[in-house]
This record gives structure tokens, sequence and C-alpha cells, in this order.
């Protein structure tokens, strides 16, 4: 399925509606967060993500992005609180970035993009039996969303920039295990939240999303292994992933909150 969509999606966002429909939908992502219009809501509550390190499996390049997949058959790496009611449990985590430093976040902040953009994906484990089948429900994803400003070098993501010369070509895949994505987090995980969608192909909108307000650092030469990755397989031409991420989307009149 994901090959058929992935196949489809070829040409960029702005031809991603002539496949998939949703694409001019009502809770389409990524989007400008106008920090003046968010609402606080003292409803909303800590996050609590509860990671086990020993979930990691691989990382991945699929040719769009580079992922860390983990083993989400068991609830043993899981988010809960913020806005989200039960359990979503951790699936993967991966990465946009943009040809430049200027560019690369999904989500902007009043109309500033950061250099990049790290998309923690959970699913509603509590409600749903599989990722494919939360991932069709209005509450069935749960994305944590990282900005990645320009500034000194990241030691975290030093664990994953050094591996990504192993997996240039798209489809290579490596063993990685013993890492617990929480070391990606700022200090603060006050957040915004928002109902919206897949930022990719097929755009399905079945995602809560929590932006973190603080960012974390990377620096230039840790993004330029992200764009030395490859958007082609072995037997195409040599082609980089300089840039994946999607524009902001019309808000059609959603409520952005804040805790
Ligand atoms: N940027 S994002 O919005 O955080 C983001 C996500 F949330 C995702 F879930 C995926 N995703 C896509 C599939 C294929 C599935 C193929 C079967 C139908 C569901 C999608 N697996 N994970 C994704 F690629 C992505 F970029
Ligand atoms: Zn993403």
């Amino acid at each position: 399925v994901w090959e058929i969509h992935s196949h489809l999606s070829a040409g960029g966002p702005a031809h991603w509606k002539e496949v998939f429909p949703v694409a001019n939908g009502d809770r389409q992502s990524p989007i400008d967060i106008k920090t003046e219009e968010t609402k606080y809501d003292p409803s909303l509550r800590p996050l609590n993500p509860n990671y086990d390190p020993a979930s990691a499996k691989i990382i991945l390049n699929n040719g769009h992005s580079t992922s860390v997949e983990f083993d989400d058959t068991v609830n043993k790496s899981v988010l809960t609180g913020g806005p989200l009611s039960g359990t979503y449990r951790l699936r993967q985590i991966h990465f946009h970035w943009g040809s430049n430093d200027e560019a690369g976040s999904e989500h902007a902040v009043d109309g500033m993009k950061y250099a990049a953009e790290l998309h923690v994906v959970h699913w509603n484990a509590e409600k749903y039996s599989s990722f494919v089948e939360a991932a069709r429900q209005s509450d069935g994803l749960a994305v944590m969303a990282v900005f990645l400003k320009i500034g000194e070098c990241n030691p975290q993501l030093k664990k994953i920039t050094d591996r990504l010369d192993t997996i240039r070509i798209k489809g290579k895949r490596a063993l990685f295990t013993n890492f617990d994505p929480s070391c990606l987090l700022p200090k603060s995980l006050d957040y915004w939240t928002y109902f919206g969608s897949l930022t990719v192909p097929p755009l399905l909108e079945s995602v809560i999303w929590i932006v973190l307000r603080e960012p974390i650092s990377v620096c230039s030469e840790q993004l330029a292994k992200f764009r030395s990755l490859l958007s082609t397989a072995e037997d195409e031409v040599a082609c980089c992933l300089l840039r994946n991420y999607r524009p902001p989307q019309p808000l059609k009149g959603r409520e952005v909150r804040r805790n």
C-alpha cells in the first residue's frame, strides 16, 4: 500500500490533490501557528512520553525521509497526557528538512520556519488494533513535532546523523536499537495542539498534532548529512533528498490550543 502511495505521490505537494482529494480537506497539516490566536486551555494536561530504548529496531531511508522504526506490537513505548485521552503507542520518528538552513520545518510560527522538524508518530492502541486501522480514524494518530533550530551541533542527533551514510540509497535499512527518542526532546514540553492530518500522501485527517514550543538545536553540518540522503534506489540515477517539507495549509477555522 505504502509503495502505491509513494509511487502515486510522485510530483510535489502541488500535485497531491489530483490523486488524494483530501489534500484540500478541512483539517490538513502543517499549519502556520499564529501565536496571538492560540487559546490557553486549562484542561490540557502535561505530556507524558514514556519510551523503552529497547523498542527501537531499525533506521530506514524510504526515499521521502529517514525514519527510526519501533516495535509497536506491545505497549512498551507510549505517549499519554497532553490533549490525549488514552494511550498512544510509539510507531516511528522521522524528519523534514529543506535545501538550505533558512527553511525546512513543516509547521511555521508567526510565519517563521525553522531549519528542520522532528515528528514522533504514535497510534491509538487503546481503541484500534493496528497502525493502518488507526490511521483512518479521526483520533487514530498523535504526532509530537519538535522544531530544529540552527545552532550548536546536537550530540543526541549525532546518534542518527552518524548512521545516515549506511542508508544513503532509498530502501536501505540498518539495525538501530537502544535508542530513546526522549533524548531529542527539549527541556520544556509546553506545546500547541490542533486537529490535522498526515503531511505526506495519503494525507489522512487522523492526526492529533502536539507541537512543542521550545526548539532543539542542530548544526549545518548535521543538516547537510540529511540532504546527502538519496531519494533514488540503487538502479536509478542518483538524486539527493534535498527537501521534504509540505508548505502550511489553510486553517479553515480550526482552533490551536496551548497548555
Ligand atoms: N509527517 S507526518 O504527518 O508525521 C507522517 C505520519 F504521521 C505518518 F503516519 C506517516 N506514515 C505513512 C505511512 C504509510 C501508511 C500506509 C497505509 C495508510 C496509512 C499510511 N506510515 N507512516 C508519514 F510518512 C508521515 F510523514
Ligand atoms: Zn512528518
